[in-house]
């Protein structure tokens, strides 16, 4: 029996001559590659494959070498000097040779820069330390790895997750202070970035009151009040998360007012004629979204808007960043989804919600935005 009847008989799609089965028999075939590979032609577009085939490849590799990097903080190291692996191991406690490895590792990444007098942080290496929160969520990326050291057995629904311990809240809605502290320093910081790209994207000329739901400790907001001064900006989230909103450096009880609540069990305040659900979303099943959109829609006045912001799925045109990245990293929390911008159009209207409008994302690996009114 041949592979693809073999295929065929354990519940694929029953052969079918078509053109795409011709090529895809064709390019799977090693001598076929090899001598198309030699083609003029084809052989810049062969190399391209290669390369593209060869980064899917090694992809947790390059990580691993940037999750080093990160650690020993050798992008800040060499922010301001150049140096040899020799001058640098006796400072990250490597021997010599595995400090040279990491740094010529580095250095392929485009992370470093290789000069004759050794080793130093390139552009890009500079933009990474730069990205607010971007270190702080590498260092995170050693539990999503540990939940997707069995990727069967994650796309079966078979493992137990440590990411759904890390975001208590999902589960049960509880969370300890001390793990609401951690984790909204996390969000807080990477929030900046969606911040500025969901307020590019949508006009808030005509808000007089906005509220943000799950709006952590008020990154969100306080980007607001910058832009929009004299806005009447209302903060609500669940009680614990609001004890950090109220303390240290990133207190906004001042400029803006503060509602603790739990949007699935409690109806929201009304008052805004603006809600924003930041990265919300996508952490809820279809049903508490459900519910939710319902409970934002009952809370706005007519002609009330909302605005959703988060990463999205790439839908019918599938995204790198979000459909592996984002897709995976809420598959292993378990309790929620990346939706694309047609799926989150469709929870709006089946709330209530009329004149959805998807704007162009700038950066879809940091936001996506989707606008809605309530009739
Ligand atoms: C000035 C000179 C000398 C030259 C100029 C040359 C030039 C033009 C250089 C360009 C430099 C430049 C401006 C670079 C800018 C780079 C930027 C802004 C890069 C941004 C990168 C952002 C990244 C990679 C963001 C990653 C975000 C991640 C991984 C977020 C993860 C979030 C998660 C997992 C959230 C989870 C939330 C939950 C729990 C699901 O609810
Ligand atoms: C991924 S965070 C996003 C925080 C912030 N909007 C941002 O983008 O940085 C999700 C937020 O929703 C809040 N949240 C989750 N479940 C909630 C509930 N049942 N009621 C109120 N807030 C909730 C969390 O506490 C958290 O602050």
């Amino acid at each position: 029996m041949t592979a693809r009847a073999r295929d065929w008989r354990q519940g694929g799609r029953r052969p079918r001559r078509s053109f795409v089965g011709w090529r895809n028999r064709l390019l799977s075939s090693p001598s076929v590659l090899s001598r198309l590979g030699r083609l003029p032609v084809v052989r810049h577009l062969a190399r391209r494959e290669g390369e593209a085939l060869f980064a899917i490849v090694s992809g947790f590799v390059q990580s691993q070498v940037l999750a080093a990097l990160v650690e020993l903080r050798v992008l800040h190291l060499l922010m301001e000097e150049t140096a040899t692996p020799g001058a640098l191991a006796p400072r990250l406690n490597l021997p010599p040779e595995r400090c040279r490895v990491l740094l010529q590792a580095g250095a392929a990444l485009g992370l470093l820069e290789r000069t004759r007098r050794g080793y130093r942080t390139s552009r890009r290496g500079a933009a990474l330390v730069g990205v607010p929160g971007l270190e702080a969520m590498i260092r995170h990326h050693d539990v999503l790895y540990r939940d997707l050291s069995d990727p069967v057995a994650l796309f079966r629904g078979e493992s137990e997750t440590e990411l759904a311990q890390v975001w208590p809240y999902v589960l049960s809605g509880q969370m300890e202070a001390e793990d609401a502290a951690r984790y909204s320093t996390l969000m807080a910081e990477s929030q900046r970035m969606v911040a500025e790209d969901t307020l590019d994207a949508v006009s808030l000329r005509r808000v007089r009151h906005l509220m943000d739901v799950g709006g952590g400790t008020g990154a969100f907001l306080r980007e607001v009040a910058r832009r929009h001064p004299g806005m009447r900006l209302t903060l609500f989230d669940l009680p614990q998360v609001l004890e950090a909103a109220r303390g240290g450096e990133s207190d906004v009880s001042g400029e803006v007012d503060i509602v603790a609540g739990d949007f699935r069990s409690n109806p929201l305040p009304e008052g805004a004629d603006a809600i924003s659900l930041g990265r919300v979303l996508y952490d809820h099943d279809d049903r508490t979204v459900a519910a939710l959109l319902r409970r934002v829609h009952d809370a706005l006045p007519p002609g009330g808007q909302v605005i959703v912001s988060e990463p999205m799925s790439g839908g019918a045109w599938p995204e790198r960043a979000t459909d592996v990245y984002f897709a995976l990293y809420t598959l292993a929390m378990r309790t929620g989804r990346t939706r694309s911008a047609d799926e989150i159009a469709t929870h709006l209207s089946e709330a209530g919600f009329s004149s959805i409008r998807c704007p162009r994302a700038r950066r879809p690996f940091v936001t996506r935005v989707v606008t809605a009114t309530r009739a």
